[in-house]
């Protein structure tokens, strides 16, 4: 069987069999795969007419599985340092934002000023091979988006991050859980067998709604 723990340690395949089905599917990447698995392992995470956060979402395979979850009526907003092919769907709307920037808040306010239902970041720092550097960087940019969905998430909303899992994991996992009621740690099947990768998964925000910006 394919993408599963019995993977671990396993060498590095990069067109194993997610890549073909993702090919197949027409999706722009393997890691679709992953988040369809997270939103329906939380049934109700992502709701038609929410409107969702995707952080580091190029090439967009996450983009597409979201933009089916809301719907029409929803809204998806995805960023990353690098373009985004544009999507047909009008309710998916992309750009160039580097989320460490300082200007960065600034400029998703001015793309979407509401609140989220859902803040999900499947944004991975450059790999430099060490691995305490690529750890601290990993969280750093899950901390960030931490800090997005406690102050741009709606009471009840859905958090979801993805970690490099070593240094101080323990303790990112548990600031989402001063913000959400429930924790989940999850490794999907999608991933690769040798990837210290995981999923925070925070459910339900805990009130009160942020001042508006
Ligand atoms: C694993 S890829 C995301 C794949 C995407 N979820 C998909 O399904 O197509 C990780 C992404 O994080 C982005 N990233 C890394 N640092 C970032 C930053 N500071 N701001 C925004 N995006 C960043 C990278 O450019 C890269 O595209």
């Amino acid at each position: 069987m394919l993408g599963t723990a019995s993977d671990m340690g396993k060498p590095y395949r990069p067109k194993d069999h997610y890549f073909q089905k993702a090919k197949q599917e027409g999706l722009r990447a393997r890691s679709a795969f992953k988040v369809d698995e997270i939103l329906k392992r939380f049934p109700g995470s992502v709701k038609k007419g929410a409107a969702v956060l995707d952080l580091g979402a190029a090439p967009g395979g996450f983009l597409q599985i979201l933009a089916d979850a809301v719907g029409m009526n929803g809204r998806v907003i995805g960023v990353d340092i690098v373009a985004i092919r544009p999507f047909s769907q009008k309710w998916v709307t992309t750009a160039v934002l580097d989320v460490l920037a300082d200007d960065f808040d600034a400029k998703l306010a001015a793309m979407y000023d509401g609140l989220y239902d859902a803040v999900i970041s499947d944004m991975a720092p450059k790999t430099s091979g060490i691995k305490g550097t690529d750890e601290a960087r990993s969280l750093r940019l899950a901390g960030k988006a931490l800090e997005v969905a406690a102050t741009r998430g709606r009471p009840g909303a859905t958090f979801v991050a993805k970690v490099f899992m070593g240094g101080d994991f323990e303790a990112f996992r548990d600031e989402v859980r001063q913000h959400f009621e429930e924790v989940k740690i999850v490794r999907p099947e999608a991933t690769r067998g040798a990837s210290m990768e995981v999923y925070v998964v925070g459910l339900r925000r805990r009130g009160p709604a942020p001042a508006a910006s």
